[in-house]
């Protein structure tokens, strides 16, 4: 009896790359999961950690992002790409395989127009509805978890204190993603609830799109401030909203740059963790409070 190496492959799984065209002002968003294995003679690796015939998974992590700067087109297409790439670089490479799981995004309306650099993203988004009775008194809470939402420009930060484990570059262009989570407190128990709600997440969407954003802070505070302003019959809005990084690539290890142009595709890594999370209230200070009406509905500050 001998034991032997069976099949086996590896690459890199989950490449998160988001390429942004923007080359026209109305920009084009490509947002994908790419991942790859590559099959041929490993077995000198596997049998005695001899490493010679190893294309790191590292480096196809990097060639995803390098080919991405070309522009992604479809993912077919990018796929293709990337696995005769692959599968071509060394002779004990024999096969490559590359999944790809491509995003859809929409254009957020703002005013009834398609915004050239705001993008929501389908699917996964709940209304919520939390109404307590409390002896005679009533109170309803509405709201909606996972609005996913995205600029491809239109947000900067700077300005922040610098002590000596700051190492974030101050940026005046950045991509701004969240997932907004937020309740609103109502005043009346009467209302067109479906024709409010509407009507809210509506300004949401588009105060997300229309604010030129210093900070995620502030597109959360001018946010609830336009619910406030248009919807007389909300007391309070509270919001819980991830910062869905997005870090630039950077390409210059292997002679690209990265930077926006008329050709070619600006790459983004988009990290799922740990993020930023911002939450925050905006509030009538006319109104009295309504504690009881948020017992039980943790989540927020
Ligand atoms: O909008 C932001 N707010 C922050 O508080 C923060 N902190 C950080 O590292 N990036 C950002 N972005």
């Amino acid at each position: 009896m001998a034991i032997v190496l069976g099949p086996n492959q590896y690459g890199k799984a989950e490449v998160r790359v988001v390429a942004v065209d923007r080359s026209e002002s109305s920009h084009e968003l490509v947002d994908l999961n790419v991942s790859t294995a590559l099959r041929g003679d490993f077995a000198a690796a596997h049998t005695a950690g001899d490493n010679a015939h190893v294309l790191t998974t590292d480096a196809q992590k990097n060639t995803v992002f390098a080919f991405a700067r070309d522009g992604v087109g479809s993912p077919e297409a990018f796929g293709l790409r990337l696995a005769r790439h692959l599968a071509g670089s060394y002779d004990w490479i024999t096969g490559a395989r590359v999944a790809v799981e491509s995003y859809g995004w929409e254009r957020i309306a703002v005013g009834g127009q398609p915004h050239e650099h705001a993008f929501r993203r389908p699917g996964g988004e709940v209304r919520t509805a939390v109404v307590t009775a409390d002896g005679d008194d009533v109170h309803v809470l509405a709201g909606l978890t996972d609005l996913v939402v995205l600029k491809t420009t239109g947000s900067e930060f700077w300005g922040f204190p610098r002590d000596r484990y700051t190492t974030l570059a101050e940026t005046r262009d950045r991509v701004l993603a969240t997932a907004v989570t937020a309740r609103w407190r109502y005043t009346s128990a009467d209302l067109d609830w479906s024709g409010v709600y509407d009507g809210v997440r509506t300004t949401l969407l588009e105060t997300f799109a229309a604010t030129h954003s210093l900070a995620l802070q502030q597109t959360l505070y001018a946010m609830g401030e336009a619910v406030l302003e248009r919807f007389g019959d909300v007391a309070e809005v509270r919001m819980s909203m991830p910062n869905r990084h997005h870090f630039l690539q950077d390409l210059s290890a292997y002679g690209l740059d990265n930077t926006p142009g008329p050709d070619g595709a600006v790459v983004y890594h988009a990290d799922d963790r740990p993020y930023g999370l911002i939450e925050g209230s905006v509030l009538r200070d006319d109104v009295p409070p309504a504690e009881v009406a948020w017992l039980g509905t943790p989540g927020f500050c």
